[in-house]
């Protein structure tokens, strides 16, 4: 049953005109260009959906436009976290009403909040639905760490079906599956670690690079299941090379990822402050990052 959330499933990029406003026919473009790609799902209005920089109408919008691009095709997940536990009830129910196969949510964001508070409006979205619920663990963006004891009380509830965890060590994807049951999800988070978190025991990954570049995560997850490991070792290499760029520019690194898609003909506008869109002296480098990922899509085609 759970099979449906486990591949690769890229983070859904926010998606503005050129007045900086959502963008209906973007996000389809974007939806049919990733699906075209063989991946297994989306994760819709995260990190890379620029979730909390987007109003409550916005980020609705964003989900029903997605859905209504692909419903039935792929699994689809809506990252409901808000800064109030009601707009995220909200955003939950929408999502349920849209037709998501599930619910995700960062731990609550700016008051640096107990563990009892985040624990309660975990329960409390998760209670909202009908729908299985995704903890996103992300201790570098959020400043929590999901311990194993909160873990261990929050699955009591049968709707929390899994943890996508972004915190650097891959240690802690083992911890996790540990302290679940067999059929527990853990998604690798970091992307420069994706084939670590799957030998580790991630069943997939959900991650923020994987739509400017799905054929070579496909690939490697191709390698891991076929065996191949010192492919994989060499595949998550050129990945990691092409990540260090992403991010080595000024500007955003998803202003960088929304330069590579427009070259390839995916114009989905730029990025909302205050991150940064790609400025001054860089602007024009994408060009070269595009062409990293080129060769290495050519490099492991026969592969
Ligand atoms: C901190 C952060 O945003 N992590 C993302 C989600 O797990 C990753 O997918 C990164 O975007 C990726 O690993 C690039 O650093
Ligand atoms: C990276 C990721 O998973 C996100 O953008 O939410």
């Amino acid at each position: 049953m759970l099979n449906k959330f486990k591949g690769i499933i890229p983070a859904f990029y926010a998606c503005y005109d050129d007045a900086g406003e959502i963008s209906q026919e973007r996000i389809i473009k974007l939806s049919q260009y990733l699906y075209g790609k063989g991946i297994k799902g989306l994760y819709v209005g995260g990190s890379s959906g620029e979730c909390i920089y987007q109003s409550l109408a916005e980020r609705k919008a964003t989900l029903k436009y997605v859905a209504e691009s692909l419903q039935g095709k792929l699994t689809l997940i809506a990252h409901v976290g808000a800064p109030s536990t009601k707009e995220s009830v909200e955003l939950a129910k929408y999502a349920e009403e849209l037709g998501y196969d599930a619910l995700s949510a960062i731990p609550p964001i700016y008051f640096q909040l107990p563990e009892s508070a985040i624990e309660k409006y975990w329960l409390e979205i998760m209670n909202s639905t009908e729908l299985p619920f995704i903890i996103y663990n992300i201790p570098q963006t959020t400043g929590y760490n999901l311990s194993v004891s909160l873990l261990k009380r929050l699955l009591k509830n049968d709707k929390l079906i899994g943890v996508k965890n972004s915190s650097m060590p891959v240690m802690d994807i083992e911890r996790f599956k540990a302290a679940a049951h067999e059929e527990f999800i853990v998604f690798n988070g970091p992307d420069e670690q994706y084939v670590s978190g799957r030998l580790i025991g991630a069943d997939g990954g959900i991650g923020g690079t994987y739509g400017v570049m799905p054929e070579l995560f496909l690939k490697a997850e191709e390698f891991i299941a076929t065996g191949n490991f010192s492919n994989a070792r060499e595949i998550q290499h050129d990945i990691n090379d092409i990540i260090i760029a992403l991010c080595s520019l000024n500007g955003s690194m998803y202003s960088v990822i929304k330069e590579i898609l427009k070259i390839r003909g995916i114009n989905i506008g730029s990025v909302r402050g205050p991150l940064e869109a790609l400025h001054g002296e860089d602007l024009g480098k994408a060009e070269g990052i595009k062409r990293m990922i080129d060769e290495a899509i050519e490099k492991y085609q026969m592969a």
